[in-house]
């Protein structure tokens, strides 16, 4: 009953095994327990608890959560790649109980209305998924009662605190330049334009992850729910099958990086038994290959491991897609306490007192001015004939889908050693709906053997992909040179143009005058801005599609009704099913799916509940 710390010794058999307690893993179990409080639950989770976790449960702190020693995220080791000069890209995703929802930076970012619709799967267009959409959260920004929710347990609202005058500062500067303030960006309709964001973030300044606003309440009320379990900091190796293929429990072990590593102190491996079921939902990242390694995959990727094949699922951790992420710094004009600069850098209250002093920025993810763009017919135009053919493929008459979006982010986002002290602020430009793929394979059939993951940014055809960040380096740039906060371009985050280049980064003491003329930019400052890019673009912690929702000969893995392919009682509740990407940040999502496959779950065990 409760939680479990590596191994839950006295649990041999459950009616469902969830693998992974993330984002979307945590609302399965806890609509199931909802159900109904006799089916018995085994949630394994890789990653420690997160309850009343200081620096989970504190906005602020999120940056923290990225550093190793934290054990709160799983760093996915990428391939070296050409495009990207020759780096070998890291992908961190979330590694303890909540999963991203527990170490995301809380952006409220809803998907587009046509983003749904793509996925052309049967149940899963937008107007069958808004009922879920609205189910998990309770809103409280101003906006159409229609398109939100209002009762769910995910609270969206501004949080503990906002930047209000950076915030003015910003929106004030874009308008400037054309942009139009939209009221409601998350709506699913409304696009091309700047807003306040909203987070998940309760009005009191806490983190609303799914483990604490699905999870937790319920292993806290464990008379109601007495069958419901958890076993955190234990890995699942892979899921074991019948003569009939027929998944009928799991494999997991204790998590090595929570333990000494003493060989006699190595827990051996447990198998757990599934009376009806076992989901994975170890994220895009960690689901296919808990697959590849149970033997279902392409014949040749388990071949190559060593892996015998149960079913044979060539779609398995095939078209990895995530939104390629770039960060530019400023230098700002800020007062220290407008930025979390002096937090992140030791010289003012840390997380550990801040709470005693009532502090209100503890609840600020520091992210306040987002938004969702496109670029006008002449800056199209401009990206040359390629950028416009795609252009007019799939934007010019979908006007909801962006093709970039922006976050302005209150402090300096890398190690505050590296910089002089100050009060900075970064822009973040991410893709919306990358051209690019990649694939994530294992090698061999041990939990340690290295991943062959390529992350493929920036691999399509006509470098797509790189010219919309072009786009996006020069728009941004844009709107902070006319704030009141600027202060020039901290050099090491921006392009190295060419000695005597008209677009040369500055360092000024004084706030930019009022006419304020766009830079022009030569064709070797285009260059230097191409370099930049394939030497700093990065992840944008938003991985997803590596076992897609599709048909088995689109390489798809799952079926409508989350089924994988080929085998049974084996369901996927993640972003890996994700078929085609979303023009936003993929929490919201993730949530959605957790919800979704709650429903249709609840209805194919013939419990009390809705019905998917
Ligand atoms: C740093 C960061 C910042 C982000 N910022 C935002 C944001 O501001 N807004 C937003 O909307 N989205 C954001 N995201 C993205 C969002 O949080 C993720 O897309 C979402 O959490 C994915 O949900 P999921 O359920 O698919 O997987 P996850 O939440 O990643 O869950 C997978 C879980 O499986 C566990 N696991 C993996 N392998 C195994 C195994 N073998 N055995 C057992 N357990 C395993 C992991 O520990 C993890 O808990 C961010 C993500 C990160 C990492």
């Amino acid at each position: 009953m409760g939680i479990h710390i590596k191994s839950a010794d006295d649990i041999n058999e459950v009616d469902v095994i969830i693998a992974g307690g993330g984002t979307a893993g945590c609302v399965v179990a806890a609509r199931l327990a909802e159900a109904d409080p006799k089916l018995s639950i085994l949630v394994i989770e890789g990653g420690r608890d997160n309850y009343n976790d200081p620096l989970v449960v504190n906005p602020a702190s999120f940056l923290s959560l990225l550093q190793p020693s934290n054990k709160a995220a799983i760093f996915y080791q990428g391939n070296k790649a050409p495009q990207l000069a020759g780096r070998a890209p890291i992908v961190p995703l979330g590694g303890i109980l909540g999963g991203g929802s527990s170490i995301n930076f809380m952006i409220y970012a809803r998907a587009q209305r046509p983003d749904f619709d793509s996925w052309k799967t049967p149940g899963w267009s937008t107007d069958e998924v808004l009922p879920y959409l609205k189910k998990l959260e309770t809103y409280h920004g101003a906006s159409d009662k229609a398109v939100h929710g209002y009762e769910g347990p995910v609270h969206v609202t501004n949080g503990g605190y906002r930047g209000k005058e950076s915030e003015a500062d910003f929106m004030t500067a874009a308008k400037s330049l054309g942009m139009r303030e939209i009221q409601d960006l998350q709506d699913l309709d409304s696009n091309n334009g700047i807003s306040s964001w909203l987070r998940t973030v309760s009005e009191e300044g806490k983190r609303q992850d799914s483990a604490h606003m699905y999870l937790h309440p319920k292993l806290k009320d464990s008379n109601k729910y007495p069958n419901l379990h958890v076993v955190v900091e234990a890995q699942v190796v892979r899921v074991l099958f019948n003569d009939d293929k027929k998944a009928v429990g799991v494999e997991y072990r204790a998590n090595p990086a929570f333990q000494a590593t003493v060989a006699l102190t190595a827990a051996p491996a447990r198998t757990v038994r599934a009376r009806k079921m076992v989901v994975l939902s170890c994220g895009a990242c960690g689901t296919p290959s808990v697959l590849e390694r149970s033997g279902v995959g392409a014949a040749a990727v388990l071949e190559r491991a060593g892996v015998p094949l149960v079913m044979e699922v060539p779609g398995v951790g095939h078209d990895y897609q995530d939104h390629h992420l770039l960060l530019y710094p400023y230098r700002t004009g800020c007062r220290p306490d407008e930025t979390i600069d002096a937090m992140l850098g030791g010289r003012a209250d840390d997380f550990e007192t801040m709470p005693e002093k009532k502090d209100k920025t503890l609840g600020w993810n520091t992210i306040d001015f987002g938004s969702k763009i496109r670029p006008s017919e002449f800056e199209t135009a401009a990206l040359g004939p390629d950028f416009q053919k795609a252009w007019d493929r799939d934007f010019k008459n979908a006007p909801s889908r962006p093709l970039m979006l922006m976050a302005t982010i209150m402090c300096f986002l890398g190690d505050p050693s590296t910089v002089p002290v100050g009060q900075y602020v970064t822009v973040g430009t991410y893709t919306a709906y990358p051209y690019s793929r990649g694939h994530l394979h294992i090698t061999g059939p041990k939990l340690e053997d290295p991943i062959d993951f390529d992350v493929g940014f920036f691999t399509d055809a006509h470098d797509i992909d790189l010219k919309k960040q072009m786009w996006a380096y020069k728009k941004q740039r844009e709107i902070m040179r006319r704030t009141k906060m600027y202060r020039g371009e901290l050099a090491a985050g921006h392009p190295k143009f060419p000695a005597g280049s008209k677009a040369a980064c500055v360092e000024t003491e004084e706030a930019p005058a009022t006419d304020v003329k766009n830079i022009e930019y030569a064709a070797e400052d285009d260059t230097a801005i191409e370099q930049h890019l394939r030497e700093n673009v990065n992840t944008t912690w938003h991985s997803l599609g590596t076992c897609k929702m599709a048909p088995w000969e689109s390489n798809g893995v799952v079926d409508q009704y989350l089924s994988v392919y080929g085998v049974e009682g084996l369901k996927l509740a993640d972003l890996s099913i994700v078929p085609e990407n979303v023009g936003a940040n993929t929490n919201n999502t993730a949530l959605m799916i957790g919800e979704k496959a709650a429903a249709i779950l609840i209805r194919e065990l013939g419990l009390v509940g809705t019905a998917a």
